[in-house]
């Protein structure tokens, strides 16, 4: 027989034996764990951006990382605008010696003033909610295949049509920085495939990827396409289908200029708290008078404006035709903006329209392509008028400029409308702007706005003013022009 004691020890033995293995055996474990391969470091970025590509349908995109990219140099070769101390209606030397870069800001596409429905051509404003609808952009659903919205880049949009008056420009910059520029778009940059997600383009501005001159400043502004991961906000915005129109009626040309200024202020200070600067185009006809509800009012920090024109006649600046003329008079020499804000035509080249239009894209080149790093400037706000055919800018019903995908700035030497000569801000930058905005009044706008709001199919040049999402485009009309609309007509309120 084994005695109590006997077994007693045994147990303790066996319980004691047991513990010094687990012991041992933790030990190991950990020893093994810290000499094997470290796992890299998370990268939150990349995280972020594998997913937010992840979710697009299309994957035939490539893109480069940052550390593949030359190092970004400042902006040399583009010139700035000085001040100027001269009338706002004589001609300023516009482009004159470069100025130390601007503060940059990065690209912050927000909307707080996006509607809640997506189509433009089935679904109708929900006037339920504010009448600007709600701070968050991302309620548009992602279409599967549906066509990208206008004026997108080129890889995402339909082939060109052709265009005889599309001016001439390098075909491509010096790929020597290990860079690949697609021969479908000389505006795409390709690198090496990082990742079965990680396929994206990056998308040049036009102007800037056409010009071997300004390889240093594309490259950097694509540098900051890979790094900000708003950017993947542009991306994504080429998956969803415009939000509807929403209009506004008013009874009267007065209140319909008050509530445009209220509009016009509200957007002011959002794009100022967020970026520090409100930019803004704006165009002739009619549309200057109605915005005299600006003048007095406290709440406008003008010297935070940057004001382009949509369109421009081709005359001198103090020219009856003028549109900035038209700009200066109703609104401008009524209020304490600085003139050197104001962006006018060159008029030293109203002799060459082509030069012209070059000079005054590269106006928005230096405003817009250092700040805001996308393929077209993001206008916090694009005010615009349509004429009883229909147009708007200077793009025409019919004209061969409504099928530019390419440059910012166009010219027209024949409008249909005098004067002739004009130039003007092309299709896809009014459709990538934050907001844009229409205003029409009268009763001889009553059959157009009926054609251009019920009928788009029609395909009229204001039709075509879709912002791509998240932007997005109101009509503040007055009631005898929208007498015969039978399109939703929305409640104004902020
Ligand atoms: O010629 C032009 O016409 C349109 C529409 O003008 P409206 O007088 O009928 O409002 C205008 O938006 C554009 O800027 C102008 O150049």
């Amino acid at each position: 027989m084994v005695s109590t004691a006997v077994i007693i020890i045994i147990a303790v033995c066996g319980v004691v034996g047991v513990f010094l293995f687990a012991f041992v055996a933790v030990r190991s474990l950990k020893r093994l764990a810290t000499t094997s391969n470290p796992l890299p470091p998370v990268q939150p970025l990349a995280h972020h951006r594998e997913h937010l590509v992840s979710t697009l349908p299309r994957s035939q995109t490539w893109y480069m990382t940052a550390q593949q990219l030359p190092v970004p140099q400042p902006l040399s070769s583009i010139s700035t605008k000085s001040s100027s101390t001269t009338s706002l209606l004589t001609s300023k030397p516009s482009l004159i010696e470069a100025s130390p870069a601007s503060t940059s800001s990065p690209l912050r596409y927000e909307n707080s003033l996006t509607p809640p429905s997506p189509s433009f051509h089935t679904a109708q404003p929900d006037s339920s909610t504010s009448s600007l609808g709600s701070s968050d952009p991302g309620h548009a659903p992602i279409p599967e295949d549906g066509p990208p919205p206008s004026g997108l880049p080129r890889t995402w949009s339909s082939a060109g049509t052709g265009n005889s008056a599309r001016r001439k420009r390098p075909l491509s910059m010096s790929s020597s920085r290990s860079t690949v520029y697609s021969k479908a778009s000389r505006n795409t940059l390709r690198g090496t495939p990082h990742g079965p997600h990680s396929r994206i383009e990056i998308i040049l501005p036009t102007p800037l990827a056409g010009r071997q001159e300004a390889d240093i400043e594309a490259v950097e502004v694509a540098d900051r396409w890979t790094d900000n991961p708003s950017s993947l906000h542009l991306i994504a915005m080429a998956h969803h289908s415009p939000a509807p129109p929403t209009l506004f009626s008013f009874q009267d040309t007065d209140s319909l200029k008050d509530a445009l200024a209220q509009f016009i202020v509200k957007a002011q200070r959002e794009a100022i708290d967020k970026k520090g600067r409100f930019t803004i185009a704006i165009s002739g006809g009619s549309l200057p008078k109605m915005l005299s509800g600006l003048i007095g009012l406290p709440t406008i920090r003008w010297s935070q404006w940057q004001v382009f024109y949509v369109d421009e006649r081709v005359v001198p600046l103090d020219h009856p035709d003028s549109n900035h003329r038209a700009c200066v008079e109703h609104l401008f020499s009524k209020v304490p903006i600085p003139s050197e804000n104001i962006h006018t035509i060159d008029t030293n080249l109203l002799d060459d329209l082509e030069e012209l239009a070059d000079s005054y894209e590269k106006q928005l080149i230096q405003e817009f392509a250092q700040k805001d790093a996308a393929r077209f400037p993001v206008f916090d706000l694009i005010l615009l008028g349509m004429g009883p055919d229909g147009h708007t800018a200077s793009l025409f019903p019919g004209h061969e400029l409504l099928q530019e995908e390419d440059r910012w700035v166009a010219y027209i030497e024949s409008s249909p409308k005098p004067p002739p000569k004009r130039i003007t801000l092309t299709l896809p930058v009014i459709n990538h702007a934050a907001r844009a905005a229409f205003v029409a009044s009268g009763k001889e706008k009553v059959d157009v706005l009926k054609t251009v709001l019920d009928e788009p199919e029609a395909g009229l040049p204001a039709s075509k003013i879709r912002p791509a999402w998240p932007g997005h485009l109101y009509w503040f009309v007055d009631d005898s022009a929208s007498a015969k609309v039978t399109y939703a007509k929305t409640p104004f309120k902020l």
